[in-house]
Parts: structure tokens; sequence; C-alpha cells
């Protein structure tokens, strides 16, 4: 006699959040479900949850493309409350993060290379979809539901509020500070725009024991740069003395601005072979003269955020670095 299985029960949980319905920035409360915690999946808890500029390009639409409702927020920080079957990373009770990241294709170089954040079939956390056409929903909410490899473990010394804002705003600088080379005691490092990413980049900056610029339209910036995080120096970028004085004086630059700005003055602020980074995501192009880079054989480059593997490397091998992050 044959036998039939059942249908497999795939419940899914309540959950709540709060969403954007439109491009006008204001959130409202929102209910939605999460799947139902799969073998490879944590559920989590959320506690706490960073808020990224990222988050109020996609809720006003920035870019174009964002959907609605909208649940925004990818530096989540949280406890796991239920683990998968052949889930082996976690237990229920661990202080975990999620960042910008719940899904890639696993098979690609990128993956392989654990870089997942450039795989060509990347989820993201929020705004995106699952291959089973459900919707990802953000940490503006209670409760995600991921696969393991995309959660993160907080050190047991981390208070998972402060630590939150490291897994987009401390990935998304410390992973260009490394894989520009620009982590070398001493180097001469320029971090413009003193916002969420850049603030860290100064502490991460400081912590690798580099010489730190940092370059910023306010004034208003200069105590908070040097005398509460430590920078080296301050240039007022409207003030053309304070350029021209150090001209030529940088390594390299990490370059944090959501708006548009001039890439020219900075690539002036370079050495002979310095390196420009982008990491800050205007809405419109740049415009840069040729003569720019290939005077000084200069690079113009990006970055976004990190992988997992070195997500949780700057978490936990950087510990202590970490700690002094979040200290202050
Ligand atoms: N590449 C990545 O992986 C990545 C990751 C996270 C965020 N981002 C992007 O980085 C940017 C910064 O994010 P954030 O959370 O630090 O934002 P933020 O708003 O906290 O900081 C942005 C900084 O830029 C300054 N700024 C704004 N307009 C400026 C202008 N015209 N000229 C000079 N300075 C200006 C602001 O004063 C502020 O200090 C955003 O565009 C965000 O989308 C990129
Ligand atoms: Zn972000
Ligand atoms: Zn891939």
């Amino acid at each position: 006699m044959d036998t039939v299985s059942p249908p497999l029960k795939v419940e899914k949980a309540a959950a709540f959040g709060w969403a954007a319905r439109d491009p006008s920035g204001i959130l409202s409360p929102f209910h939605f479900s999460v799947r139902a915690t799969g073998e490879s999946d944590v559920k989590i808890k959320i506690l706490y949850c960073g808020v990224c500029h990222t988050d109020l390009h996609f809720i006003r639409n920035d870019w174009g493309g964002s959907s609605y409702p909208l649940v925004p927020g990818h530096e989540i920080a949280g406890i796991v409350t239920e683990v998968g079957a052949k889930a082996r990373k976690f237990q229920p009770g661990d202080k975990v993060g999620v960042g910008c990241l719940v899904g890639s294709c696993g098979a690609c170089p990128s993956c392989e290379a654990s870089e997942e954040n450039y795989c060509p079939k990347l989820i993201r956390t929020y705004n995106d979809t699952f291959p089973d056409g459900a919707r990802t929903y953000g940490g503006y909410a209670d409760t995600i539901v991921v696969d393991e490899h995309f959660a993160v473990r907080f050190p047991e010394n981390m208070p998972l509020d402060a630590g939150a804002p490291l897994l987009c705003a401390g990935i998304s600088v410390y992973s260009p500070l490394s894989y520009y080379g620009l982590d070398k005691a001493g180097l001469r490092v320029g971090v413009v725009g003193l916002g969420g990413l850049g603030h860290v980049a100064v502490k991460f900056a400081k912590a690798m024991g580099l010489k730190v610029t940092v370059i910023s339209t306010s004034v208003g910036k200069k105590v908070e740069a040097v005398d509460r995080l430590g920078a080296d120096g301050f240039i007022l970028s409207t003030n053309e003395e304070q350029i021209q004085a150090a001209v030529g004086t940088l390594d390299g630059i990490i370059d944090t601005v959501s708006a548009m700005h001039s890439v020219e003055q900075l690539l002036r602020l370079l050495k002979a072979r310095g390196k420009l980074v982008l990491v800050g995501l205007p809405e419109a192009p740049l415009q840069v003269n040729a003569s720019s880079l290939v005077e000084g054989r200069k690079s113009l480059v990006g970055s976004l955020v990190g992988g997992m593997r070195e997500t949780q490397e700057m978490l936990t091998s950087q510990q202590s670095t970490a700690s002094q992050l979040i200290s202050s």
C-alpha cells in the first residue's frame, strides 16, 4: 500500500515593525509575518537596530526601486530564540547580529571567498525578495528569521546597543581600510563626512594606528572630530587655504558623504598613488577629470559593506579594537 506523507505544515509567525508606506519619510506600525524557522535558520528577537543613512535613502526612494511597505533596518542586534534542526552555529540565548545581507547564491566566486556582499544574487535585509517570492523586512521590527550563515556572534563583553552600528557603518569602513591596504600604522588617512560611517571610520583608523584627518563642511564638527574622537587634524572643506595647505598629504581617503560634493577637491589632497575610496552613495553621478587620476596615478575606488567572514572577524578578532570603539 502506498503511503502518502501529510503536507508539510509551514507555520509563519507574526511579527511587528515600523514601515514606510511611501517616500514621505513617515513610518507607521506594520503587522507582517516571518517564515517558520527552517532547518538552517535562526529566529531572532530584535532588541536594537541602528539607523543608517541607507535606510533614509530607501525610505525616501532616493535611488528609485523602493517597494512599499518597507521595513528598514540592517544594523540588527538581538537574542536567538529558536534554531533550526540543522543549524549548528548558535543556541537559543546567544547574542547575535544581522547586517545588510540575508541571502546569496552560495556558489559563485564571491560567495566562495565569503564576499557574499558582491554575489550577483545577493539578497538584502530589506526591500528585497527571497527566491520563494517572500519580501525581506528589516530590523525596525521585533523579529527576524535568517539562515544562520547570515548571522554573526557578538562578543560577550560587547553591549548590543552600542555594537549594532558596527554591522553596517562599522564593516563598511573596516572592509575598505583593510582591502585597500590603508590599515598600516603611520599612514595618513582622511575621513570625509562625520556622520555614522565617518564617526566609526575615525575610531577604527585611530585604533589601527593611522594619522587621521577629518574633512567636513561644518566647522562645528571640529571639536567632535579632534577632542572627542581623537582625530589628528581637521580640514574645513569650504576653506580654500586649509585645502591648499593639505594638498598631496594623504595616502587614502574614506569618503562617506551621502550627497553631491566635489571629488576633484578630495583627489587633490592625495599623495601620488593615493586612493580615494567612495562608500557614500549620492543619488546623482559625481564628476571627475581624467587628469586628476592620471597625474599621480591615483585610484578612485568603492566598497560595499563586507562579507560574513570579515564581519565576524571585525566583531571578534578585533574585539579589543571594537570594544574600544564602542566605549565612548
Ligand atoms: N558603501 C557602503 O557599504 C555603505 C554602507 C552604509 C552606508 N552607505 C552610504 O554612506 C553614506 C553615509 O551614511 P551614514 O549613515 O554615515 O550617513 P550620515 O547622514 O550619518 O552621514 C553623512 C555625512 O555626510 C555629510 N554630508 C551630507 N551632505 C554633504 C555634502 N554635500 N558635502 C559634505 N558633507 C556632506 C553629513 O553632514 C554627514 O556628516 C550614505 O549615502 C549611505 O547610503 C554606504
Ligand atoms: Zn547601512
Ligand atoms: Zn554568490
